[in-house]
């Protein structure tokens, strides 16, 4: 299903709504995951002990789950906060790093699969791997294009009846019967730790602006990084002063300038 409103629209409605998002995400990426939703107009809480988490979902207006640096203690966490939001009818974001990697990571996949997230997003070698394919992923990094994913995506879409968005040169959204693909970004992106569990959690933030337009609120997440990934590659020397202007493309970008530079094409 296609959006009604505008990239540029979502992004002003979800920096009106600062939405709380509960990031259950991994050590790694804690801070940069809370200062790219701080930067970019929603509120973080990075909040997975199981004694809690259930009661935080019921707070928060969205939640991440993100399998990147996985214990037991955080998998009681994750399906404690999954299953919440499921009860109070907020949209969850599932983002599967390396679950290929160990039997470890794959039963706990499989388990949030079952708990039905509203979006799952991944980079190429990740979606690959998860609709059933032969993926050549090392560690948590994909050594797949996205290209190559599309009709993994979809398919795994239909089957979990959710949003799936592949990340990587070029970006692939679908719902399993609407499919968009977005340009943009920097080849300095995957040279920074944790950005894709960072655009995870910022999916948060937008889906839970628009939880009627999973789709749309989506591609207006994917499309605010990639505007702001070529902003910040101009001048950029390299991956560590890329990293804070990051930051700064993320707070400077307006809705006029997502609309205008966005590039979105239907696939
Ligand atoms: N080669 C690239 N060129 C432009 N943007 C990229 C490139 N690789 C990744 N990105 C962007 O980096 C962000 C994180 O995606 P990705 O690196 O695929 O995730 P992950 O970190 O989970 O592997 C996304 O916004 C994606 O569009
Ligand atoms: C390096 C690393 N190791 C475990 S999680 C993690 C971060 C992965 O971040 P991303 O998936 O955004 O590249
Ligand atoms: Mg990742």
């Amino acid at each position: 299903m296609q959006s009604k409103i505008t990239s540029g629209a979502m992004l002003k409605a979800m920096r009106e709504k600062s939405p709380l998002v509960q990031c259950i995400t991994n050590y790694v990426a804690m801070n940069i995951a809370a200062n790219v939703l701080l930067a970019s107009g929603a509120s973080p809480a990075m909040v997975h002990a199981a004694e809690e988490a259930g009661e935080f979902a019921g707070i928060a207006n969205a939640l991440t789950i993100n399998i990147g640096t996985l214990s037991t203690q955080w998998i009681d966490g994750m399906q404690t906060a999954a299953k919440a939001a499921n009860a109070a009818g907020k949209p969850w974001v599932l983002d599967p790093v390396a679950h290929y990697a160990t039997a470890f990571r794959r039963n706990a996949v499989a388990d949030l699969l079952a708990l039905e997230p509203t979006i799952i997003r991944g980079n190429a070698s990740e979606i690959i791997a998860l609709a059933g394919g032969e993926s050549r992923g090392q560690g948590v990094d994909s050594r797949d294009p996205v290209e190559q994913a599309e009709d993994s995506a979809r398919r795994l879409a239909e089957r979990q009846r959710a949003v799936v968005a592949v990340t990587g040169a070029v970006d692939f959204v679908t719902d399993g019967e609407s499919a968009v693909r977005i340009q943009g970004g920097s080849a300095l992106m995957p040279q920074v730790t944790a950005l894709g569990c960072s655009l995870t959690c910022l999916v948060g933030a937008f889906a839970a602006t628009a939880p009627e337009d999973i789709f749309g609120a989506t591609v207006a997440a994917l499309a605010t990084f990639a505007v702001a990934g070529e902003d910040a590659a101009l001048g950029a020397a390299g991956p560590g002063s890329f990293s804070w202007r990051f930051l700064d493309a993320l707070a400077a970008i307006d809705a006029e300038t997502l609309d205008a530079r966005a590039r979105v094409s239907v696939a």
